[in-house]
């Protein structure tokens, strides 16, 4: 029996293998009002983003996540996928959902509870479940500390790959390399190549600290399928020439 892929995961590999590479935008609802979060999605989406990811560490729930999201499927129909930070990340009004696991947790709450209570809601709520092992790199941010992560060393890449061949023997057919939100530099572009080197058609995506097209090509020159920013998309003046120099510098 396999769990099939569903129209958002079909449609991220198309993008990859039509352009060699995507992008993702992610918006946090905490961070502005859900009518400004509809403005950037829709200028994201001009760029040339492939799909806006929506959550937050802390406060992405309830009305102000599910308002978030209306706004942006107002805008856009690009697919808007969850990023949830537990259970209550979840709503009905998004496509799909990355369901993943924070496999350097230490916590059972971020390998399996918050799944196993969630799962039930992304049934009734029809969400295309994207199954995802998620892995925390030094500095690792709020989200390693929010998610109680044993960060994975920046000089040890064998241990990131470690993990990430655990989560595609789980099954996860994505894998999530991530320094945490507004981190100094990003994941190692060697790390990200050992990693891709060797899971062969597992989507790597990769996040935390991209500010700029070259620093985004040179881990797509590394094996990155999926580029995700998010704080230097907020910070932008002019979000949708910001989405487009980083497109158009991972495109091929
Ligand atoms: C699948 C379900 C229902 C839950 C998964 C629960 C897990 C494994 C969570 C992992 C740990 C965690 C706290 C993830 C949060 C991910 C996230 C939304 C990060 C991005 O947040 P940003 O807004 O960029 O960063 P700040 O929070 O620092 O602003
Ligand atoms: O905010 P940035 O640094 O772009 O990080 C995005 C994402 O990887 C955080 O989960
Ligand atoms: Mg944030």
């Amino acid at each position: 029996m396999t769990f099939e892929m569903g129209r958002v995961e079909l449609h991220l590999r198309d993008a990859v293998k039509k352009h060699g590479a995507g992008h993702l935008t992610l918006i946090d609802p905490d961070s502005q009002t859900p009518q400004e979060a509809g403005r950037m999605a829709q200028a994201a989406s001009q760029g040339g983003t492939d799909a806006i990811m929506v959550g937050g560490s802390v406060g992405a729930t309830g009305a102000l996540l599910h308002n978030t999201v209306a706004e942006i499927k107002k805008v856009t129909d690009l697919p808007v996928i969850l990023f949830p930070a537990s259970v209550a990340g979840l709503c009905e009004n998004a496509d799909a959902v990355f369901f993943m696991s924070l496999l350097n947790s230490r916590s059972p709450n971020y390998l399996i509870e918050n799944q196993a209570m969630g799962a039930p809601l992304v049934l009734r709520y029809r969400l295309e479940a994207l199954p995802m092992a998620y892995i925390i790199i030094e500095p690792g941010g709020t989200v390693g500390y929010v998610g109680d992560a044993r960060l994975i060393p920046r000089k040890k890449p064998e241990l990131a790959c470690a993990y990430a061949l655990a989560g595609k023997y789980l099954g996860m057919r994505l894998v999530y390399l991530e320094a945490g939100s507004g981190a100094d530099s990003p994941v190692p572009a060697g790390m990200v190549a050992l990693t891709k080197k060797l899971l062969g058609d597992v989507l790597i995506i990769v996040g935390g600290g991209i500010r700029s097209g070259r620093a985004a090509a040179e881990l797509v020159a590394a094996g990155a399928d999926l580029i995700v920013t998010g704080t230097a998309v907020e910070k932008s003046q002019d979000v949708a020439s910001f989405i487009s120099e980083l497109t158009s510098s991972i495109r091929r």
